[in-house]
């Protein structure tokens, strides 16, 4: 793949830029804010440098950003604009010739390595229609065995060894990760295909959508209280089996909580996740900015409460059912978080005992934010602080109306 030019330009750095600079690079795009205020964005195919001349971000005044980019800029690429790119897909071929790919006998299934066992047997499955799009491929519905499922399907980009290469790392990590992990509140790896055009990971299919489309339908408004907490506790108690296994998810957000057929949370996309190694400096090639907590956005070293962090963003939107920094772009959440240490404004009205549990997580001394058991115990008090009040509100609504009577 040929170098892109290096290009340098100068631009002021207010809202409008940086709002062009967030689209331009997208959600998928990884960001680092580097201790000395320079801003580092990178995807699956290159990266971008950009230092902050006049490093006070929080001012008010127009600053000056010095853009440099450089590298295997994917977005430059001809080959690359013919395959799977992160933040975006553009496929090689179309959704029905994929699947097709898929399930044609006359393609052979290649191994899964050390994943054999999982291979699935493709006269069993039957693909339907696509339903979601994900960074990397798309998601259709099918069934195997009779069950319904949901097919993840990524194109292996055949002119581009190099981004192939990644995303087969991208899967084979996946399925190892979901092949190891077992828990009601962790979507249920049934199986995964490799062909020599195209791979695909089937789990089971959550029919409510995700979380985030959940809050999205309900428009803005708060979910019930009695649901918002057995929603999170789902979540919590996944993320400390999660965390039990010494794994970290880093990309916890409401698009990768799933809504099960019994309403139960299913932690999904493990396709970033990774075995935790105590005090290492991990790269932030991954997560979203705006649940992302401002050790990974800094390229600074981080362990499992990472996903803490992005836990305490996920309940404030359960409790607000908003966006978390809906009125900015995702870069100037990370910058604001990051060098303002600003967060999602609570209401006021929130129970206590949720607030506190929000603040906590989301605190920038990630040795301040609890464990997930931690969390476990505090939501299992706030249950148990809900169910009492509603009680006692039942009790009174009785007492008064026979009163009443
Ligand atoms: N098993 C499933 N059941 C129902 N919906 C699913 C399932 N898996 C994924 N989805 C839907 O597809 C979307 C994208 O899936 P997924 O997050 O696995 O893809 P991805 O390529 O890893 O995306 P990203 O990295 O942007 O999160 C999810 O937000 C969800 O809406």
């Amino acid at each position: 793949m040929a170098d892109a030019p290096r290009v340098a330009r100068r631009m002021d750095l207010n809202q409008n830029v940086t709002q062009n600079v967030d689209r331009k690079v997208g959600e998928g795009t990884s960001l680092s804010i580097e201790s000395n205020g320079s801003l580092r964005m990178s995807n699956a195919g290159g990266s971008m440098a950009m230092s902050l001349v006049n490093s006070s971000v929080g001012s008010n005044n127009s600053r000056t950003l010095i853009l440099n980019c450089q590298g295997n800029h994917a977005f430059d690429n001809a080959s690359v604009a013919a395959s799977v790119i992160r933040g975006g897909v553009s496929n090689w071929l179309s959704g029905d010739a994929l699947a097709q790919a898929l399930t044609d006998p006359q393609f052979p299934t290649i191994g899964l390595g050390i994943n054999d066992e999982w291979t699935i047997d493709l006269e069993k499955l039957t693909v339907g229609e696509s339903f979601a799009q994900g960074s990397f491929g798309k998601i259709d519905t099918g069934t195997y065995n009779g069950e319904d499922v949901a097919i993840k399907l990524l194109e292996r980009p055949e002119h581009d060894p190099e981004r192939a290469d990644f995303m087969e790392k991208q899967f084979q990590k996946e399925i190892t990760m979901l092949a190891t992990l077992k828990h009601p509140n962790i979507v249920r790896f049934i199986g995964a295909c490799r062909k020599s055009m195209v791979w695909c990971i089937v789990t089971e299919y959550a029919r409510g959508g995700s979380v985030r489309q959940f809050l999205s339908s309900r428009q803005n408004r708060a979910v019930p209280l009695k649901l918002a907490v057995k929603q999170a506790l789902d979540v919590a108690r996944g993320m400390e089996y999660v965390h039990s296994q010494h794994l970290i998810h880093r990309d916890l957000k409401s698009d990768n909580l799933l809504i099960a057929a019994d309403k139960s949370i299913k932690i999904a996309d493990f396709g970033v996740a990774r075995i935790e190694v105590l005090n290492e400096e991990m790269t932030p090639e991954t997560g979203t900015y705006r649940w992302m907590a401002p050790e990974m956005i800094q390229h600074r070293p981080y362990t499992q409460k990472v996903d803490v962090y992005s836990f305490g963003i996920v309940l404030w939107e359960l409790v607000t059912g908003l966006l978390p920094f809906q009125n900015m772009t995702a870069v100037q959440a990370a910058f604001n978080v990051v060098n303002k240490g600003l967060r999602p404004t609570i209401p006021s009205d929130c129970l206590p005992v949720l607030s506190d549990i929000i603040t906590c997580c989301w605190d920038a001394n990630s040795d301040k934010r609890p464990t997930f058991s931690e969390v476990v115990k505090m939501l299992e008090a706030a249950e148990t602080e809900i169910l009492t009040n509603i009680r006692k509100a039942c009790f009174r609504c009785c007492v008064h109306s026979t009163a009443a009577t």
